[in-house]
């Protein structure tokens, strides 16, 4: 890939504030294709950085670019080719499942015969093809988050963002959607997520960028973490407890401390 091609996300010096700061000049780039977990203690802005990128909440100062395209200007371009699935989606309770995507590829002006093999295909991955026929009204927590990630995936985007997308799933359904993931970055795909399952970023980011008290305060790969916290052979979890731990006001938070792994294409 050559090294001047946009990157799948750009943030620059993102602000927003309610009462107090949530998300205070934040600045991060993620490379396409790439894995990026977002980690960082309750509160930390994590939610609301990733609601100003998906078009949800706007900024009160910042630029967000998709793929390129500047999403604050052009924000229905920025939603064509990126997928938000929040911590608690909501899906259509009168639909089935296959009702629900061919509802959604409608939206996205999908032709229908590639936009039900894609649905048959997205059911399946998530173990709900058996269910594929009924409503959405009676299936538990875990099969209507299923059913919600495979609606925001149908229209393939380019850009993935999920908030604690693994939260409330059993272990089947879990590895279910980690399969899809990593097979959607395997083909170029990027994906973003948030998680305080501190051992799926450790296992399957490809960089990690660790926020609190809305600033970007550790970014890196799991070695690059390691080494810049003095922290070689220990967990994630310790690098975190590390960097965030204690309230997190340590020196540890103060301007890119630990900001490293810089030289992304
Ligand atoms: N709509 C809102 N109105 C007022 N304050 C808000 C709103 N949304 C978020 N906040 C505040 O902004 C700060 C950051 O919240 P955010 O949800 O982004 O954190 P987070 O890192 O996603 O946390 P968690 O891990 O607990 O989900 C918190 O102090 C939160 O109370």
């Amino acid at each position: 890939m050559p090294t001047d091609s946009p990157a799948a996300l750009e943030i620059r010096n993102l602000h927003k504030r309610f009462k107090d700061p949530a998300v205070n000049d934040l600045s991060l780039r993620v490379k396409a294709g790439e894995f990026y977990a977002l980690l960082g203690p309750n509160g930390a802005g994590k939610t609301t950085t990733l609601r100003m990128v998906s078009g949800l909440l706007e900024a009160d100062a910042g630029s967000v670019s998709v793929c390129g395209i500047d999403a604050f200007q052009d924000p229905v371009a920025a939603k064509r080719i990126l997928a938000w699935v929040p911590d608690e989606p909501m899906v259509y309770d009168k639909l089935t499942p296959l009702e629900y995507l061919e509802f959604v590829a409608g939206l996205w002006s999908m032709e229908a015969d590639y936009a039900q093999a894609k649905a048959d295909g997205l059911l399946e991955a998530f173990g709900l093809g058996p269910h594929a026929g009924e409503r959405c009204g009676g299936f538990s927590k875990g099969m209507r988050q299923k059913v919600a990630l495979a609606g925001a995936l149908i229209h393939e985007p380019r850009l993935i963002i999920l908030d604690e997308p693994l939260t409330g799933l059993d272990a089947g359904s879990a590895r279910q959607v980690k399969q899809v993931l990593t097979d959607l970055v395997s083909k170029g795909v990027t994906v973003i997520m948030t998680t305080h399952i501190l051992e799926v970023a450790e296992r399957m980011a490809d960089r990690i960028g660790i926020i609190a008290q809305g600033r970007l305060v550790a970014e890196g790969t799991l070695n690059e973490l390691r080494t810049r916290a003095s922290a070689e052979g220990h967990s994630l979890e310790d690098i975190f407890l590390k960097i965030v731990g204690g309230g997190a006001t340590s020196e540890a938070l103060t301007e890119d401390t630990l900001k490293i792994g810089e030289k992304v294409a």
